[in-house]
Formats: C-alpha cells, structure tokens, sequence
C-alpha cells in the first residue's frame, strides 16, 4: 500500500460545450479507480462550477441568470474557492486522486476568450484563490464549433452559455488552444470527432502514463 503522506493527483477535463468530455469523466474514473484500488487510493469525481452544496447552489444561478461579465468571473472563482477548500485540497492531501470536469482554464476560456474579460484580471483571481495548485493533467476535448453544437442539439434544452453564439465559442475554443500551447506540459488535446471507441483507447495509454509516473514517483 501506497505512503499516505503522497500527494494525490489533480486531473481536469475541458472543452466547449458539447465536446463530449462529460461522456468520458465515468470512463477514466473507473479505469483510474481500478488500478489505484489495490493502493489504498480513491478516485473522486467533481464538476465547476459546482462540486460542494454551496458551488451547486451558485451552479444553477450562473448557468440561468444573466449578469456582469466581472460578476460572472468572480463568481466563478468564489465557487472554485470554496471547492478547493471543501473537497480538491483535503482529497490531494489524503492521497486520492480528483478529477474535476472544468476548472481555471475554463474561466480563462469562457469569461477570457469567449467575453472578452482581460486575462490579467483572471490571472489575479488564479493567484489569489490558488497561487500553488495547478492541474497534474488536463485533457482538452477539441472539436470543431458545428459538431458540438450539432451534439447538443440532439441531446438537451440549452443552458445561458450553450444559447451563445458560433462566433463566442470560436473565441472559447481560441482560448483553450492557445493555453494548451502554453502549458503544453499538463495539456493534452484529444481530437474528439473521433469515435467514443478510440477516445477511449487514447484516454488508456494516456492514464497508463500516468499511472507509471505516480508510482515511480512514489
Ligand atoms: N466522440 C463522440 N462521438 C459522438 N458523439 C459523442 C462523442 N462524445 C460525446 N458524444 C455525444 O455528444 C453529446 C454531448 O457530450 P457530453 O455531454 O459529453 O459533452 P460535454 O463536452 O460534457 O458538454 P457540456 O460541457 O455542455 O456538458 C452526448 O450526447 C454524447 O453522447
Ligand atoms: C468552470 C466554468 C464553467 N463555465 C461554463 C462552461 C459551461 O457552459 C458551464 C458548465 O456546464 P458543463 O456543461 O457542466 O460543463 O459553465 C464558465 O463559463 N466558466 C467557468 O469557469
């Protein structure tokens, strides 16, 4: 069994919405819970905004109601703050592993790209509310703008931002690329047009590195 005093590992998928990274959170859950098991390890699965009652709370009113850009963004650092606090800090610290479907990339890639909030007020609420804690891994599910939108047409009644337009998602998209070019040591893109099938077998390998580093780490 695996030292207690390890950190876990942080792990956070992104996307626009309708990427499809929701579909595949389940997936690498299990296959991460199944290995780590035998290590006395957890795998906990959360979501931004949202992730504690309070966050869920602030959930349903960022996603219906319209409001300041700058209101939106804090918000959104307010929920993330309190989920640091109450479930990603003393989960990494026991040990378990997290993932979190959306985090700060997120915020830089909506508020940021997609409303035009300049970065350098991002990046100060991102060293404000956690000026030491970066993702381990953040896979960036990437498609193009019709094919996700073309998914959530299919699928569901549409959300404040799933309503936005083709031209607010390119920027969101914009976003997103450019910080996976930026932080190309934690970012990995997985071209999502592919079927769930090879996602999936890309989303194994990728997990199975990961796995080898924690425990070589350790
Ligand atoms: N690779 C894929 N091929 C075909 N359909 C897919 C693929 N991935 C996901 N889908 C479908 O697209 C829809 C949207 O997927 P999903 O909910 O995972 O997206 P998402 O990125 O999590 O969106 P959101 O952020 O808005 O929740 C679902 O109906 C899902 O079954
Ligand atoms: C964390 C975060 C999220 N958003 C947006 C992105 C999505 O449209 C919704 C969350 O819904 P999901 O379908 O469950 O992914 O919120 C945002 O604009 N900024 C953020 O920081």
């Amino acid at each position: 069994m695996q030292s207690k005093n390890q950190t876990g590992k942080f792990l956070t998928f992104e996307g626009i919405d309708g990427a499809g990274k929701s579909t595949h959170i389940a997936y690498v859950a299990e296959y991460l819970q199944e290995k780590l098991q035998k290590r006395g390890i957890k795998v906990i699965c959360s979501r931004e905004p949202g992730g504690t009652p309070l966050g869920e709370t602030l959930r349903a009113l960022l996603l219906q109601h319209k409001m300041h850009l700058e209101t939106e963004a804090l918000l959104m650092f307010a929920v993330r703050r309190e989920h640091l606090a109450q479930l990603i800090q003393p989960a990494l610290e026991r040990g378990d592993w997290v993932i979190s479907d959306r985090f700060t990339d997120a915020t830089f890639a909506y508020q940021g790209g997609g409303r035009k909030l300049p970065l350098d007020k991002l990046n100060a609420l991102e060293q404000w509310v956690h000026p030491d804690l970066q993702p381990d891994l953040t896979l960036l599910f990437d498609v193009p703008l019709e094919v996700a939108r073309a998914r959530l047409d299919a699928t569901r009644d549409l959300d404040k931002f799933e309503q936005e337009k083709a031209d607010f998602f390119a920027a969101t998209r914009q976003e997103y690329l450019r910080r996976a070019a930026e932080f190309p040591q934690r970012f990995r893109i997985i071209d999502s047009t592919q079927s769930i099938a090879d996602i999936r077998l890309q989303l194994d390998k990728l997990m199975d590195e990961l796995l080898d580093s924690a425990q070589s780490a350790a």
